[in-house]
C-alpha cells in the first residue's frame, strides 16, 4: 500500500497475488479438517435421506449423524439400500434379504447373513449402474476409509429421486462430486481454467488500458500477468482434485477479506486527510464539506505528491463524475449526517427524558409530603381515639363500676291495675305502698342508678347499658344479670317477648349486635375474638342454657 493521502490504492490483482503467496502455505492441517467437515456434512446429508425415505425403524442401524464407520456398517448388510432403492424404483430389487428378528437365534448366522447380505448389495449395484448413477465397489462397505463413494452414490441416488418427484422433467443429470479420479493432474488442469482465464482476462484488460492510465500501467509494474499465471498453477499443480475447491474458495474468501481490509484502512486514511484539508476555514465539522470539496480536496492532495507511487489506483474521472473515492466520501458524508441527526434525536430524547424523571421525581416528592401528613394525621388520630377510649371508660368509671337498675313490669293483660304497689317513681328513685301496713310504716323508698316505668321501653333500657358493653372492647369485664322474682320479667329485659321484633329485642340481641359492629369498624386496627356463653342460676345452681344436647346441662358446683 501506498501511503499517498486521498487516493486508492488498491489493486485487485496485487490483493490477488499476495494472498496466492501466502495460499503457497496453506496449511495442511485447514484444508484437512476442513475436508474432513466437508465428509462429515456429505454424510449426514446421505443418512439423512436414506432415514427419511425408510423410516427410522428400518433404518435403525443406521445414526442420523454417524461416523464413518457407523455409516459403513449401517449399510453393510444391502438391507438399507435395496429399501431405499425400491422406494426409489420400485420393485428395482426384487428379493430383498431381510435380517432375522433379534429375538431368533440363527445357527451360524454370521456366515449365512454375510453371504445372504452380499446378494443385496450386488443386486443395489447392478441396479444404480443400469440406472446411469454412480456406483462403487461392493468392496467398499466391507473396508473403512471408502465411504465417499458410497456416500457420493447415495447422494446421487438421493438426487435423482428428488428430480423423479419433481416429475423427471428433462434428463437427470448428476451434477454432485462425480466419481474420484486417479487423474488428478488432468482434473487440475479442466478445473483451473477459468480461474486461469480469469487471471488471463484481467491481464488482458489491464494491457489494454490507455498508456496514460494509472490502472493499467502501474497494475502492470506491480503484478505482471504471467507470473500471478504461475503462481496460480504452482498453488495448484500439486494438488488433488478434490482438495482444489477448498483451495480456492479459501483464496477467495481471503482476497475478500483483504480486500475489504484495505479499503477500510484507504477510507480511514481518505478521511484523515481530507479533515486536515478543509477543516481550518470554518467552523463546520470537516465532515460537512460537499462533494465538490471532497473532489477539489484530493485533486489538491495528488499535486501535492506527484511523484509518490500510485500503482493500481482508483482516481477521479476527467469530467469529475464520482469515483469510488468520492462515492465513499459522499457516504461517509451522508452517514455522518444521519448520525447527527440520530445524535440530536438522541440528544432531544434524553432532554425529555430528564425533564420527566424531574417531573416524577417532584411527583414523588409531593406524594412522598402527603403520605407524611396522612401518616402524622393517622397517628394523632390514633392518639386522641386512645384518648377518648380513656375517657370515656374513666367517665363509665364515674358513672359507678357496679350499677343497679329497676324495672316496673307492666300489668298483663287481664290483671286489674288498682293492685299496683308503686306509690311513686322517678328518674333515680321509686316509693313501694305497703297496703297492710299504715303510715310511714307503710310506704318505702328504694334509690338505684336509673328506674324505668312500666311503659320503659327495651331501647330504654340497653340505653344505659350500652356504655358498659362498649368498655369490653377495651380490654374491661362487664357482667349484666337480671334479678328478680318469677315472672317479674327478667326474660323479658334480657332476652325479649317469645314475638321478637326489632323494638322488642332484649338486652342480650343489642349488646351482641352493638360488639358485632364495633369489632367490624375496628377490624382494620384490632381483631376481636367473640364467644357467647349462656347460664342460669337457679336454686344455688348453675346451668348452661346453650348446651348443643338440649337438656340443661348442671355446672359443677363450686366449692
Ligand atoms: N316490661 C314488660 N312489658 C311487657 N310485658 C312484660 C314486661 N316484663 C315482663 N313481661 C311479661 O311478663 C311475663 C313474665 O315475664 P318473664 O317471663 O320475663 O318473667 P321472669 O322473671 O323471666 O320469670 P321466671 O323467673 O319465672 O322465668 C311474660 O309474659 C312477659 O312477656
Amino acid at each position: 500500500m501506498g501511503t499517498e493521502e486521498g487516493i486508492v490504492q488498491i489493486s485487485v490483482a496485487s490483493v490477488v497475488e499476495e494472498v496466492l503467496q501466502q495460499g503457497k502455505g496453506l496449511s495442511d492441517i485447514d484444508l484437512a479438517s476442513r475436508k474432513a467437515e466437508e465428509a462429515s456434512l456429505r454424510r449426514y446429508v446421505a443418512a439423512g435421506w436414506l432415514r427419511k425415505t425408510i423410516g427410522v425403524v428400518a433404518a435403525k442401524d443406521l445414526p442420523a449423524e454417524p461416523s464413518e464407520e457407523d455409516f459403513r456398517l449401517g449399510l453393510r448388510s444391502g438391507i438399507v439400500l435395496c429399501n431405499v432403492l425400491n422406494k426409489v424404483q420400485p420393485g428395482a430389487v426384487q428379493k430383498v434379504v431381510e435380517a432375522p428378528p433379534d429375538s431368533v437365534n440363527v445357527p451360524d448366522g454370521a456366515a449365512l447373513s454375510a453371504y445372504q447380505y452380499f446378494e443385496n448389495v450386488r443386486n443395489f449395484l447392478v441396479v444404480v449402474e443400469e440406472m446411469g448413477i454412480p456406483s462403487f465397489e461392493a468392496s467398499d462397505l466391507e473396508k473403512g476409509g471408502k465411504s465417499s463413494r458410497i456416500i457420493n452414490c447415495v447422494l446421487a441416488l438421493k438426487s435423482y429421486s428428488e428430480w423423479k418427484h419433481g416429475g423427471g422433467s428433462g434428463s437427470w443429470k448428476y451434477s454432485g462430486n462425480s466419481k474420484p479420479s486417479s487423474a488428478g493432474k488432468q482434473f487440475v488442469r479442466r478445473n483451473s481454467e477459468p480461474f486461469m482465464n480469469l487471471i488471463s482476462r484481467t491481464s488482458s484488460i489491464i494491457n489494454k488500458s490507455p498508456d496514460s492510465s494509472d490502472v493499467g500501467h502501474e497494475a502492470r509494474e506491480m503484478v505482471n500477468p504471467s507470473s500471478l499465471q504461475m503462481l496460480v498453477h504452482d498453488l495448484l499443480s500439486d494438488k488433488k482434485q478434490e482438495d482444489i475447491p477448498f483451495i480456492v474458495e479459501n483464496m477467495l474468501s481471503k482476497v475478500m477479506e483483504e480486500f475489504e481490509h484495505r479499503l477500510a484502512s484507504q477510507n480511514e486514511q481518505s478521511k484523515t486527510s481530507h479533515k486536515e484539508t478543509v477543516v481550518p476555514t470554518t467552523d463546520e465539522s470537516p465532515l460537512e464539506l460537499t462533494c465538490e470539496e471532497t473532489q477539489v480536496a484530493i485533486i489538491k492532495d495528488e499535486e501535492k505528491a506527484p511523484d509518490e507511487g500510485t500503482c493500481g489506483r482508483v482516481d477521479i474521472d476527467d469530467d469529475g463524475a464520482s469515483t469510488p473515492v468520492v462515492r465513499q466520501l459522499m457516504l461517509v458524508e451522508h452517514q455522518h449526517k444521519e448520525v447527527q441527526q440520530l445524535k440530536s434525536t438522541l440528544h432531544d430524547a434524553k432532554v425529555d427524558l430528564q425533564s420527566l424523571q424531574l417531573k416524577y421525581q417532584e411527583e414523588v416528592s409531593n406524594l412522598g409530603k402527603h403520605l407524611h401528613g396522612l401518616a402524622h394525621a393517622a397517628s394523632s388520630y390514633q392518639k386522641v381515639l386512645e384518648e377518648n377510649r380513656k375517657l370515656y371508660n374513666q367517665v363509665q368509671d364515674l358513672k359507678g363500676n357496679i350499677r343497679v337498675y329497676c324495672r316496673v313490669r307492666p300489668f298483663l293483660p287481664g290483671q286489674p291495675n288498682s293492685l299496683s304497689t308503686v306509690d311513686h317513681l322517678d328518674d333515680g328513685n321509686i316509693t313501694i305502698t305497703t297496703p297492710s301496713k299504715y303510715g310511714k310504716e307503710g310506704k318505702k323508698s328504694f334509690t338505684f342508678n336509673k328506674v324505668f316505668g312500666p311503659s320503659g321501653t327495651q331501647e330504654e333500657v340497653f340505653a344505659d347499658t350500652q356504655p358498659l358493653i362498649r368498655s369490653v372492647l377495651d380490654g374491661y369485664n362487664v357482667c349484666i344479670f337480671a334479678y328478680g322474682q318469677t315472672g317479674s320479667g327478667k326474660t323479658h329485659t334480657m332476652t325479649g317477648p317469645s314475638d321478637l321484633t326489632k323494638e322488642t329485642l332484649g338486652v342480650n340481641y343489642r349488646a351482641l349486635s352493638d360488639l358485632f359492629n364495633i369489632s367490624e369498624q375496628r377490624k382494620d386496627v384490632i381483631s376481636y375474638d367473640i364467644s357467647v356463653q349462656m347460664v342460669e342460676i337457679y336454686n344455688e345452681q348453675v346451668r348452661d342454657l346453650l348446651t348443643p344436647d338440649g337438656v340443661n346441662k348442671k355446672y359443677p358446683s363450686c366449692t
